[in-house]
């Protein structure tokens, strides 16, 4: 009998990686940009479970880059110093006190965080920022409450892009791990929404993905009805959907509707909070989480045929 539940476990976890097979061939040599929210980095183990499935994409051929969030983080350390902040239409409101603590979390604490944990796989994580090489400019960004523009601060959208440094490191066989602050033209400092830059780093970067990582299952359509949880949307039902949306997915999804228009053939929300997420949306056949994809085709057409 043991034999037998043993070759049954043996057979499972072949079939396991045999589906991932028509997945790594689709896959190989494609840059693939994750975005790590700050609210799915709820406990270490997980974070370990992050950074392993970098390295797994980086051995099994494809191109990681990594985008880094920080929100609760960032609130954390306003409140241990005593600055109030508040958000408004999913952004932080950002004056120049909390734009130092904003880049001192996001570069120096949860970046650093990030970069030593890939690289106890090896030497290939390398953190930068969008200060770094001109990676980023920033433009001032109003948020929109009630469909009226507010002003939000220092709070930057990404006005240009230059991938020269993410792609000398990809080059070089790195995993680039970016933390989302920039300059605007005049060097001052902005706050970028980290989902926000991930979508136009992805854009930029010409990639075959966009994967969100986040503490929900993926988007509602109907929040917060569990039962509305949505697989597959298109870029024209999304744009419908968003000014319905709330607080923290309305960056997210605009910057995943950005995204695919842009050219990114899909943009996935998938939940951080189960183990090896992303490694589950890359090479399982059923997918993870909620994905979009260009109003005009069909999901097959959109991300190979192989496997669904
Ligand atoms: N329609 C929706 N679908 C899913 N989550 C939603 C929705 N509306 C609001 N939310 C909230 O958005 C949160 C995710 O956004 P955010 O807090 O900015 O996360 P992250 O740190 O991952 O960027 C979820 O935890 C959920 O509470
Ligand atoms: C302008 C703005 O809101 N910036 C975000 C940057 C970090 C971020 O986006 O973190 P998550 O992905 O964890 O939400 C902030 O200050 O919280």
């Amino acid at each position: 009998m043991t034999i037998l539940t043993d070759l049954t476990r043996a057979q499972a976890k072949a079939a396991t990686l045999i589906e991932a097979l028509p997945w790594l061939a689709e896959f190989s040599g494609a840059t693939i940009v994750v975005k790590y929210g700050g609210n799915a980095m709820v406990d270490a183990e997980l974070q370990r479970a992050f950074a392993a499935d970098m390295v797994f994409l980086r051995h099994a051929g494809l191109k990681p880059v990594v985008v880094h969030g920080g929100g609760p983080q960032i609130s954390a350390m306003l409140g241990r110093l005593g600055i109030t902040s508040e958000f408004r239409g999913g952004l932080r409101v950002t004056t120049p006190e909390a734009m130092d603590v904003v880049r001192m979390v996001l570069v120096g604490q949860v970046g650093r965080e990030l970069v030593g944990l890939i690289n106890a796989h090896g030497p290939f994580a390398v953190g930068l920022s969008g200060e770094d090489a001109g990676l980023f400019t920033a433009v001032r960004r109003p948020a929109y409450v009630d469909g009226e523009p507010v002003d939000v601060g220092l709070v930057g959208d990404v006005d240009s892009v230059d991938v020269s440094v993410v792609t000398d490191l990809i080059a070089a066989g790195r995993i680039p791990v970016v933390s989302t602050v920039a300059p605007d033209a005049d060097g001052v400092l902005h706050n970028l929404n980290a989902d926000t830059a991930a979508a136009a780093l992805a854009i930029a970067l010409e990639a075959r993905k966009l994967v969100v990582l986040t503490d929900v299952p993926g988007l509602y359509a109907n929040w917060p009805d569990t039962t509305s949880l949505v697989s597959e949307i298109t870029t024209d039902e999304l744009a419908e959907l968003l000014p319905r949306l709330e607080a923290g997915m309305v960056p997210k999804m605009e910057a995943c509707l950005r995204a695919v228009r842009g050219g990114v053939p899909a943009a996935h929300v998938v939940d951080g909070r189960v183990a090896h997420s992303t490694l589950l949306e890359v090479f399982t056949s059923e997918g993870f989480g909620t994905m979009v994809v260009n109003g005009e085709d069909g999901p097959a057409e959109q991300e190979g045929t192989v496997g669904s």
